[in-house]
């Protein structure tokens, strides 16, 4: 069973020796956030802060890092694969087959059930002040304390039935206000304007899951398709149904062991400034404050001691945080299931951290690609085509179609490919008429249009791999060498003192 809690979560990370319990005051104003920032980037033990600065009456402990990279070399996606129960030395590749696995299972609708550990503490009306609680500063730029950076935000369409579970961040402005980014083409933006349209003036009910059981917020994370309910997708994954309570001021439910839980609704009106927020690709803009909706917050709900989670957004290079091994990781299983759907011979997709998921590398099986006899421009066209014009494709701007000799997780073998055999102008295959992902820098910030074009695809095959074949040996120690003279260099290599 996957983790069905954040504290299930935290002991398997102690029992990992992966987790470093902190009892030490720490500042949340900036302090805490310099502390999860470093962890990432020097793939320490994720901390635990059980004494934060200004806490009381268990709002709140902060855990960092649930999603970044392990401290143990030997598995680094070892916290990834805890979330979802997986054996710890997973691969990327394990991760994605994972939250892939109930595509073709039933949706288990989760079932309500009485009341659960985030009803241990209920703070209502006049009694919710927001400013009362240890919120963190995350990056000296940003706008405001993001209380909401991996928390699930509960929303339902109107009329249809769908509940949305997605993540969108959320600052705190007000003791009982927030104001959050809520951006095309997301689902919560597209039932925020099917509210509007409505017709029904009201405001829209919400809840903020914050600390929920990983898998669920694994899923929050994942562009499934419109109309699915996360809950639903997840309990299929499960195998067995959520355990969902209901809020206190509303009619949203959420997961019974959520850590802390924020109720309210968003206004369909009234806006107030977010951002700047230090972002996913490694970027606070000083000049980033768009007017965004909202949240009004009748209740906050919480388990005692609770802990809430907090991602710090950066440059994945120097280490990947949640914004790049789950949002990245997670587009890229739905975009490998789109062209596979689509019929093409693609084996896998990945989004290399090292590009701040900017990429994503598409590995077609050349065997089964020389029996489509088509070539770079066609194939490369459909490949585009399919994965920019579908929400799951909407962050990612660069796709390298690469061979099955290159492993779309090796940094090193992708820009080897990319390198060696992308001509630039002829391998390139240019998409200026799809969405753009308006928070990449170079579309934020650039000298071009902001919200369309700026997507491209690589071609990173040989003329000769269309038809199958490869008319090279590779010049390294793996492919370079028969298998007894790789054996007889590795039986001496000690001896030699090398
Ligand atoms: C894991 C994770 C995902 C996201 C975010 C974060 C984390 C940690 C923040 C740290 C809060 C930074 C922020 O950029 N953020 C974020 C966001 N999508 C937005 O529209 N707005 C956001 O503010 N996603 C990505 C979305 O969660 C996924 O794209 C998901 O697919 C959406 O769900 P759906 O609309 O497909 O249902
Ligand atoms: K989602
Ligand atoms: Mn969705």
């Amino acid at each position: 069973m996957p983790s069905e809690s954040i504290m299930r979560f935290v002991e398997a990370l102690r029992r990992d020796g992966d987790l470093a319990s902190i009892d030490a005051e720490v500042d949340p104003h900036l302090e805490v956030a310099a502390i999860i920032r470093r962890v990432y980037e020097q793939r320490a033990k994720a901390p635990l802060f059980n004494n934060v600065k200004g806490a009381r009456n268990g709002l709140y402990r902060i855990l960092g890092a649930p999603g970044g990279l392990s401290s143990d070399p030997k598995f680094p996606y070892r916290r990834l694969a805890r979330q979802l129960a997986l054996p710890g030395d997973a691969t990327l590749g394990d991760v994605i087959d994972k939250m892939l696995s109930a595509k073709k299972s039933q949706p288990l609708p989760p079932v309500h059930v009485a009341t659960g550990p985030c009803k241990e503490n209920i703070i209502l009306g006049n009694d919710v002040d927001l400013t009362k609680l240890p919120n963190p500063l995350l990056n000296r730029a940003d706008g405001g304390d993001y209380i909401q950076t991996l928390g699930i935000n509960i929303v339902q369409h109107p009329t249809q039935d769908w509940t949305n579970w997605s993540i969108a961040r959320a600052m705190v402005t007000d003791k009982n206000k927030m104001v959050g980014l809520i951006m095309k083409p997301q689902h919560i933006a597209r039932l925020f304007d099917a509210w509007k349209k409505s017709g029904s003036g009201r405001d829209i009910p919400y809840a903020i899951a914050l600390g929920a059981p990983p898998i669920a917020t694994m899923a929050a994370s994942m562009p499934l398709p419109a109309g699915v309910s996360e809950a639903e997708y997840v309990g299929a994954l499960c195998g067995s149904p959520l355990e969902l309570v209901k809020c206190e001021t509303n009619d949203m439910y959420v997961p019974a062991n959520s850590e802390i839980v924020l109720e309210g609704t968003i206004s369909i009106s009234e806006t107030a400034k977010e951002g700047p927020f230090g972002e996913m690709h490694g970027y606070s803009f000083l000049d980033e404050n768009s007017q965004q909706p909202i949240y009004n917050v009748t209740a906050i709900t919480h388990r005692n001691d609770a802990i809430l989670p907090v991602c710090v957004p950066g440059r994945s290079s120097l280490g990947p945080d949640e914004t790049h091994t789950m949002i990245g990781t997670l587009a890229s299983a739905e975009m490998r299931q789109l062209l596979q759907d689509a019929g093409l011979p693609v084996t896998q997709v990945f989004t290399p951290y090292e590009t701040q998921v900017i990429w994503a590398a598409v590995q077609v099986d050349r065997k089964r690609l020389a029996e489509m006899g088509t070539n770079a421009q066609e194939l490369c066209n459909k490949i585009g085509s399919l994965v920019f014009r579908h929400k799951a494709g909407m962050q990612v701007h660069r796709l390298l179609v690469v061979g099955d000799d290159i492993d779309p997780f090796d940094f090193n073998d992708v820009t080897w490919a990319y390198a060696t055999r992308c001509r630039p102008y002829l391998d390139e295959f240019h998409f200026e008429d799809v969405p753009a992902y308006p928070l990449v820098p170079y579309m934020s910030h650039g000298t071009g249009t902001k919200l369309t074009g700026g997507k491209v695809v690589a071609n990173c095959l040989l003329p000769a791999e269309y038809k199958g074949q490869q008319e090279w040996v590779t010049c390294d120690f793996e492919n370079g060498y028969p298998e007894e003279i790789k054996k007889k260099v590795l039986s001496r290599w000690a001896d030699f003192g090398l």
